[in-house]
């Protein structure tokens, strides 16, 4: 790869500080149309690692410290409130952790893990791989907000197009499943307790003719609003994770002036004040492996010194919900108090930075059984040589159903619900199944999600969520301290019309839900799978205010983002305006997951990939 060095070298038309779901698809397309553009990215490129390219690491690979980054977040401020949830984690040395209650005496409150990728292709090189493209309504949303029509759904269906021209995807292959009978007897009672199971005697077929079911389908019309039970599409072809990776390696290879600079921090914006309208001009930058103190590899790292890239055309930041928002405050643009009691000078004052912070409520209904899941066995999930999983993934690397468990995440199928409370005739709640012990993120999650081959996990994720009351705001000037992180969950976010409520409802309505795909497990012991044993919520958590309490202790979410909004030109708390251009500043814009002013459809990377596509097409067609 074609690497900048010298400060000298760095004289752009285009920079874009992140190589994400965000950034990296527009630095693409900008050097592709022929422009000269630096894509700048914090971490390394580690996309031939297994942990990355093996679908079945999907856990492992967020727990390699040379691409994580720990995030801690506050669900509540209340930080008892918070200790409810037993993910509550503590530092007992540097990346040491103690997680849950009973702390050892000393150890410093951090709160719950939000896992993040300082790597090239940001969080989409450790993500789920989970492919669902977003709702008409999602665009639709901003277009009425905006006034601008180039949002509505039908328009923004080129940018799916354009996306689909460089990123292969795929559902895991039936064949992998249905020869686990314990798995598919799990899918099969998912699929009848929300009304469309296949007959007993007919389970296994019947099983395999609605993993056909896509829930992206383009050709149905009502596809927003049709509930059932779907295979999972996954960023990924014949087994191998793929992702904007790919793309910014192949703009590279063929060619274009693309220039990746990786291992490099960008610490600020740089401004031209000279005219009446700051203009941003470059930014500041410095070298280094790890720097950032959320990378456990940071203990160990010495930064380089300062140095700056200048863009003759345009700076675009893409540096995810969190970052953008602490390089555009620390760059003197969000809100004035704020900047002020830091002492950084106020260039644009914009109170809505950092604002609107919004993701899903996910919660899972776990059981255990006696003996293992067949699809699991020699998995150690460790690429270790007993990882006889890897052996059979690397010794079948064109069939795809030949390669075994760890082509595939483990969710293979979910459940689409509209649920009692849903805003809208949008599916507002997913259901996934999948032979895993997931409650959520903590340190060292995936070890416990895969520590034995026995749990099995149907576990819910809310869409179209309600709370837009999260915040990220500067705990230093430091460019290398992750700023402070406040979801403000439920009753303690946005209530109004009792939104909280409505929404720990639907995820009531969730468990539910499982709960029924569960009962409805033995109605298909035709096909042999074991008895079990509910684990979370467990037989205790039954009343609704019970489930309500679990819900809102241990709720977690992964789609972190509206922190930079779009809005209309006369909300003040509009950060963006419909070309992505930050108001009250030249040559500035922002393009990732902080963009939307609500959160998008359900799985959110398609939305990012979608609105990375459009800003290329308004940058460069305008
Ligand atoms: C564990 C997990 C699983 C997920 N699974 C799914 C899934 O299955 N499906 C789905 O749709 N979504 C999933 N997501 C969410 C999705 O991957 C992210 O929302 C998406 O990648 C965000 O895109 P982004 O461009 O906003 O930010 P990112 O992808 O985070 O990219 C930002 C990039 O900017 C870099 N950067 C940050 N600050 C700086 C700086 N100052 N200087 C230089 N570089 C910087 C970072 O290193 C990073 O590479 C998951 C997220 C997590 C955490």
């Amino acid at each position: 790869m074609k690497v900048a060095t010298a400060a000298t070298d760095l004289e752009y038309e285009y920079i874009v500080v992140g190589s994400g779901a965000g950034g990296g698809p527009l630095a693409s397309r900008l050097a592709r149309a022929g422009h000269k553009t630096l894509l700048i990215e914090a971490g390394q490129d580690e996309t031939k690692d297994l942990n990355v390219t093996v679908p079945g690491y999907m856990a492992a690979v967020t727990q390699d410290p040379k691409i994580r980054w720990d995030i801690f977040v506050n669900h509540y401020a209340d930080q008892n409130r918070a200790q409810r949830d037993p993910k509550y984690t503590w530092e007992t040395g540097p990346f040491q952790y103690h997680v849950g209650p009973n702390p050892p005496e000393g150890a410093k409150p951090l709160g719950i893990l939000y896992p993040r990728a300082g790597t090239l292709g940001g969080c989409t090189s450790h993500n789920a791989l989970i492919w669902i493209t977003p709702h008409a309504s999602d665009w639709n949303g901003i277009a009425q907000l905006t006034g601008d029509d180039s949002w509505n759904a039908t328009n923004m269906n080129q940018y799916l197009d354009k996306v689909y021209e460089w990123l292969p995807t795929g559902p895991t292959d039936p064949t992998i499943l249905v020869n686990d009978i314990m798995l598919a007897q799990h899918y099969v009672a998912g699929a009848a307790a929300i009304g469309v199971g296949p007959r007993p005697v007919n389970a296994v077929p019947g099983l395999a003719n609605l993993l056909l079911n896509d829930p992206n389908s383009r050709i149905n019309p009502e596809r927003d609003e049709t509930p059932g039970f779907f295979q999972v599409p996954l960023t990924q072809q014949t087994g191998s994770r793929t992702g904007v990776k790919d793309f910014i390696q192949s703009t590279v290879q063929g060619g274009y002036p693309l220039d990746i600079r990786t291992n490099t921090f960008v610490t600020k914006i740089i401004f031209d004040e000279s005219g009446d309208t700051p203009r941003a001009t470059g930014v500041e930058f410095q070298d280094g492996e790890y720097l950032y103190r959320a990378s456990p590899l940071s203990v160990n790292s010495t930064a380089g010194t300062p140095k700056t890239a200048s863009a003759s055309k345009e700076l675009i930041i893409s540096a995810g919900a969190y970052n953008t928002v602490q390089l555009l405050k620390l760059s003197g643009i969000g809100p004035k108090e704020e900047l002020n009691s830091f002492n950084i000078k106020v260039i644009k004052d914009l109170p809505g930075v950092g604002t609107n912070l919004q993701d899903r409520y996910e919660i899972p209904v776990n059981v255990v059984h006696p003996n293992d899941f067949p699809i699991l066995n020699g998995c150690t999930f460790d690429q270790k040589p007993h990882d006889e999983c890897l052996k059979k993934w690397e010794d079948n690397p064109y069939v795809l159903g030949q390669r075994g468990a760890y082509a595939t995440n483990g969710l293979a199928a979910t459940l689409a619900i509209h649920s009692a409370t849903a805003e809208n005739e949008d599916i507002d709640v997913v259901i996934f199944g999948g032979p895993v012990n997931f409650i959520g993120y903590f340190p060292q999650w995936g070890d416990f999600a895969i520590a034995d081959h026995k749990h099995f996990s149907w576990y819910a994720l809310k869409a179209h969520t309600r709370n837009h009351a999260g915040t990220v705001q500067l705990k230093s000037t430091d460019p290398f301290d992750p700023p402070l992180i406040n979801f403000n969950y439920f009753d303690t976010g946005t209530t109004a019309g009792g939104a909280d409520q409505l929404d720990v409802e639907s995820l009531v309505q969730a468990i539910n839900i499982s709960r029924k795909a569960l009962t409805d497990y033995y109605d298909y012991d035709v096909l042999g799978g074991t008895t079990f044993i509910e684990q979370e919520p467990g037989d205790k958590v039954t009343s609704e205010a019970d489930l309500e309490q679990y819900i809102k202790d241990r709720a977690w979410g992964h789609h972190a983002s509206c922190t930079a909004p779009i809005g209309a030109d006369n909300d003040p708390n509009a950060v963006l305006d419909s070309q992505f251009r930050v108001r009250g500043v030249q040559n500035l814009r922002v393009v990732d997951a902080s963009v939307f002013p609500r959160i998008p459809g359900i799985f959110i990377q398609s939305a990012i990939y979608m609105v990375s596509e459009k800003a290329a097409d308004v940058i460069l067609n305008g």
